[in-house]
């Protein structure tokens, strides 16, 4: 039997929600529902397996723990850009690293639960209710708002959509934000990104992660919007200087945050993201739903199943 560890299965649904029954003759699948973070943790555990199975990136696989892996020939990770995986260490060790499909509308959709959550304070009012109280906030409608979308890809697209129908003015930006691209979705491009920054009543990024976009919004951003603004983040965190995204909140040069994606994740317990009240926070939940991941475990099987019968692979290059 082929042996296949399946990692941070946190709600435990990896089995169940795809077919693993089709390859049950084959191999044979032990699941990891806690994150291991240890390197020598990860090396002990993982050493026996030929295929290891990551959702996103959760456990990085960077050449030192490769080199501990002697029986390691397949990785499958979801999703087909994995930053965390060492794909040139992979290679060098001969081990095949694939990647799945899935789907694209729940970050979108996520970041509207941000936005919406904070225009209408429904943390805090759900909490308040539960205590015994009645109406304690005011709300922020959004028709007529303005919508600052930086990065305009596939779900800066769609959430700039979304922001649309909801009546808003979209504008977007980014370094290579073409006329025709916004044109395209319907937004007008800002002239920059400072004044991006400085119109919006809320600002949402949807960025890849690079050397370019790496630290783009700083104290000195922040200090450009507005103090009844709102930045989301369901990006990458690196792309917004953390230490001064914590002082703006503290300190109210903006009226708050949404937050799904963290530098150290999960997010350190004494964090402050955790406690500042103007501050809403989802645990990297962008993807997570149960469509991306039936579709997410289906397809890795289907790649465990193509690898096994040397059939074509959904390689990450
Ligand atoms: N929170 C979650 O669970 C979750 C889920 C999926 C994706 N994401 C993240 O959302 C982000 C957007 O994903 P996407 O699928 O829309 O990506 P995409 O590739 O479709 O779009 C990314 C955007 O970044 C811009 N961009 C790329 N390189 C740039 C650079 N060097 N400088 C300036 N702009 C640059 C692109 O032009 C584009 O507008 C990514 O960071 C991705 O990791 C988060
Ligand atoms: O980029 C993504 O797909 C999500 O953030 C999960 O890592």
């Amino acid at each position: 039997m082929i042996r296949c560890a399946v990692l941070d299965d946190y709600q435990q649904v990896a089995k169940s929600i795809a077919d693993w029954a089709s390859i049950e003759d084959r191999v044979e699948v032990t699941v990891f529902h806690e994150h291991m973070a240890d390197e020598d943790e990860l090396a002990a555990a993982l050493a026996p397996f030929e295929i290891i199975v990551i959702m996103r990136e959760r456990t990085p696989f960077r050449a030192p723990l490769l080199a501990r892996l002697p029986n390691l020939k397949l990785i499958v990770t979801t999703g087909m850009r994995n930053a965390s995986v060492d794909l040139e260490a992979a290679a060098a060790r001969g081990v095949v690293v694939s990647g799945t499909s899935g789907l694209s509308s729940h970050t979108a959709e996520l970041t509207w639960a941000l936005i919406l959550g904070l225009a209408r304070n429904i943390v805090q009012e759900h909490g308040a209710v539960r205590q015994g109280m009645w109406q304690s906030t005011l709300g922020t409608d959004l028709c007529g708002k303005k919508l600052g979308v930086l990065g305009l890809g596939k779900l800066g697209g769609r959430v700039a959509k979304i922001g649309l129908a909801f009546g808003m003015e979209v504008a977007a930006w980014s370094q290579n934000l073409t006329q025709e691209r916004a044109d395209e979705a319907g937004v007008r491009l800002a002239g920059s990104k400072e004044e991006l920054l400085a119109e919006s009543d809320f600002v949402s990024i949807h960025l890849v992660l690079s050397d370019r976009t790496r630290g783009l919004i700083g104290a000195e951003q922040l200090k450009l919007m507005r103090p009844d603004a709102y930045l989301i983040n369901t990006s990458r965190a690196p792309i917004v200087d953390q230490a001064a995204l914590a002082q703006a909140l503290r300190e109210g040069w903006i009226a708050g945050a949404g937050l799904d994606v963290y530098e150290t994740e999960p997010l350190p317990k004494d964090h402050p993201f955790r406690t500042l009240p103007n501050v809403l926070t989802t645990p990297h939940l962008g993807y997570v739903t149960k469509d991306n991941y039936r579709v997410f475990y289906q397809d890795a099987v289907d790649d465990i199943r193509a690898f096994l019968e040397g059939a074509p692979i959904r390689r990450l290059a």
